[in-house]
């Protein structure tokens, strides 16, 4: 079948020619047939790169200035993001079959494709519409007559109104009180993303002289809590913490059904109902999908929609991270926020790869993937406020490309996805630094940092402000990875040759997370297309629901699982 999609220049983007082959004018149409999926290993560029080395780290670095390996985003209001290589065991030559390679699996024309609302998600025969959610790619997109772009801005202005009336206190509690927190109730995409943005600006909105120029000194709106798991500690832990009769709840399930969410939700309406609310559902709000069970129910205060083409681990710029955000830090926050990951993905769309920061992050993890063999990779943001950034990555990369067929279901025969893991610095160099310099695995190391802190709060100690330290702890680090340290005695001897790439920018503002999110998000999308996976469905995670569900009925069970089951008490 063949679909014509129009694809429009995305107005003051500036569209590099440095591209060997010149970008395609944006409206020209693509065909869908003239875009080939094929997999990895039968490309010419894996073959080219099979044959290549990985240069050693002290020559790459020795040989060149830093800031030369540089590619950025410009991301309006004089915000940028640099994507630094200069770390990276790349060269030219490998560089320029990275750019082959990106032109031979046409990774921007997929791209486009997916921007353009084509049915990407093989597995679920779904578009894949979260770039859509910040902004217009490559033209409007409709679904059985309806703009989707629209419709997802129609959620986010509705949030912004009701946001509005409680900040204004309009909207009340059932007692008359202003509502004084928010909670927010789901699991997976419905808590990674949101939890990771908002405790990333938390401080931001809450600075008095730091990083806040625009929201300075505002203050959070609502304080958030976030509940997820069924482990029931988890919601006492919150509920202990807050009065439920002035807390506002999210109830957040894309599928309606996920049992650890509507378990949470049972627990939340039995303690309003404990704290004297009424009619406790009026102190919830719902974001779900409108095919939901959930989106049928009115007794809810209020619900917000998301549609099936948003995937639960891209969902942090819909209204599943838009409600608590709006709530917590005002509607103008969250549209900083989506107009940071607009303006990255519209830089994601340039064909040249040494001018597309996510394009060339993907290009080279697959080059320490696919040829130097590394089993995993370390996010680490010398941010405190990016605690949970690494936890949101790990539900999007792994959940993604964590898969052993191809978009057609056919067995695959080399390396997908990573394993993620990741923790703020400084404080994993005083937890697994020792195995990341010294252990018998090479892991590529993925640092976020910033020049300023977010908040004023400093300390100069020593001659150095706790700001300095944090980053030369960082600039350190690099260094240490790639060059190590020779010594007579082999328990001191640091081996070095460990790769690491740098994201940085001034201060983390909502402007700079967004682009943050963005990047990694068209990284992962990058990546499956190289591997010509469908990152777009999760498979993986049925079989230990479907056992869950056994365990908990009350019929026969596999005989180990029964035993596991008696064992945990769970079965007599
Ligand atoms: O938002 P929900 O429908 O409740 O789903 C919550 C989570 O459930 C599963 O774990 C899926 O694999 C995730 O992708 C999803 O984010």
């Amino acid at each position: 079948m063949q679909r014509r999609l129009a694809l429009v220049k995305i107005p003051g983007f500036e569209y590099s020619e440095a591209h060997s082959d010149p970008l395609r004018d944006f409206n020209e149409e693509i065909i869908m047939s003239e875009v080939q999926f094929r997999n990895f290993d039968e490309t010419k560029a894996y073959k080219a790169l099979q044959k290549l080395q990985a240069p050693s780290l002290s020559a790459v670095l020795d040989g060149k200035r830093v800031t030369s390996c540089n590619s950025s985003y410009e991301l309006g209001k004089q915000e940028t993001l640099h994507y630094n290589y200069a770390a990276k065991q790349v060269d030219n030559q490998i560089l320029s079959v990275l750019q082959e390679l990106s032109d031979e699996q046409q990774l921007i024309d997929k791209f486009r494709l997916i921007a353009s609302g084509e049915y990407m998600n093989s597995g679920e025969n779904r578009r894949v519409l979260h770039h859509l959610t910040r902004g217009q790619l490559a033209g409007s997109v409709s679904h059985e007559g309806r703009d989707l772009g629209a419709f997802y801005n129609e959620q986010n202005s509705r949030i912004a109104d009701f946001a509005e009336e409680v900040h204004a206190g309009r909207i009340t509690a059932e007692n008359g009180k202003p509502f004084s927190t928010v909670v927010q109730v789901g699991i997976g995409g419905s808590d990674l993303g949101p939890r990771a943005m908002y405790l990333a600006l938390k401080n931001h909105v809450n600075s008095s002289e730091g990083s806040g120029e625009a929201f300075r000194g505002r203050g959070e709106k609502l304080n958030a809590r976030f509940i997820s798991n069924v482990d029931p500690d988890d919601a006492a832990d919150i509920l202990r913490e807050i009065d439920p009769s002035t807390t506002l709840f999210i109830l957040v399930s894309k599928s309606g059904t996920t049992q650890e969410t509507l378990t949470n939700e049972a627990l939340v309406l039995d303690r309003l109902k404990h704290a004297g609310v009424k009619q406790p559902r009026k102190q919830i709000i719902c974001v779900t999908s409108e095919t939901s069970p959930l989106a049928k129910s009115s007794e809810y205060l209020d619900s917000f929609f998301i549609d099936d083409f948003i995937g639960g681990r891209y969902s942090s710029t819909s209204a599943v991270g838009g409600a608590v955000l709006s709530l917590a830090f005002g509607a103008d926050v969250f549209r900083e926020f989506l107009d940071g990951a607009h303006a990255a993905d519209a830089a994601a769309m340039e064909a040249g790869i040494l001018k597309n920061p996510a394009l060339l992050d993907a290009l080279i993890g697959i080059w320490e993937r696919n040829f130097q063999g590394f089993p995993s990779t370390a996010v680490l943001p010398y941010s405190q406020a990016m605690s949970r950034f690494p936890a949101h990555l790990q539900q999007m990369d792994m959940e993604s490309n964590g898969k052993h067929v191809n978009r057609d279901g056919e067995q695959l025969g080399y390396l997908t996805g990573p394993v993620i893991f990741g923790e703020p610095g400084t404080n994993g160099q005083h937890s697994f630094y020792q195995l990341l310099h010294q252990g018998t695995d090479i892991i590529p190391l993925q640092f976020i940092g910033f020049l300023n802190s977010q908040d004023g709060l400093d300390v100069n100690w020593e001659g150095s402000t706790s700001q300095q330290k944090l980053n030369a702890n960082l600039a350190a680090q690099i260094i240490a990875f790639a060059k190590g340290k020779k010594d007579d005695n082999p328990n001191k001897t640091f081996q070095g040759e460990r790769p690491s790439s740098l994201l940085y920018s001034k201060s983390l503002t909502p402007r700079v997370l967004g682009a943050l999110l963005a990047h990694f998000e068209n990284k992962v999308m990058f990546q499956g297309l190289v591997w010509n996976l469908n990152s777009f469905d999760q498979e993986g995670v049925q079989l230990g629901k479907v056992l869950t569900k056994q365990v908990l009925g009350d019929g026969e069970l596999d005989p180990a699982l029964q035993e596991f089951s008696a064992l945990l008490g769970v079965r007599s």
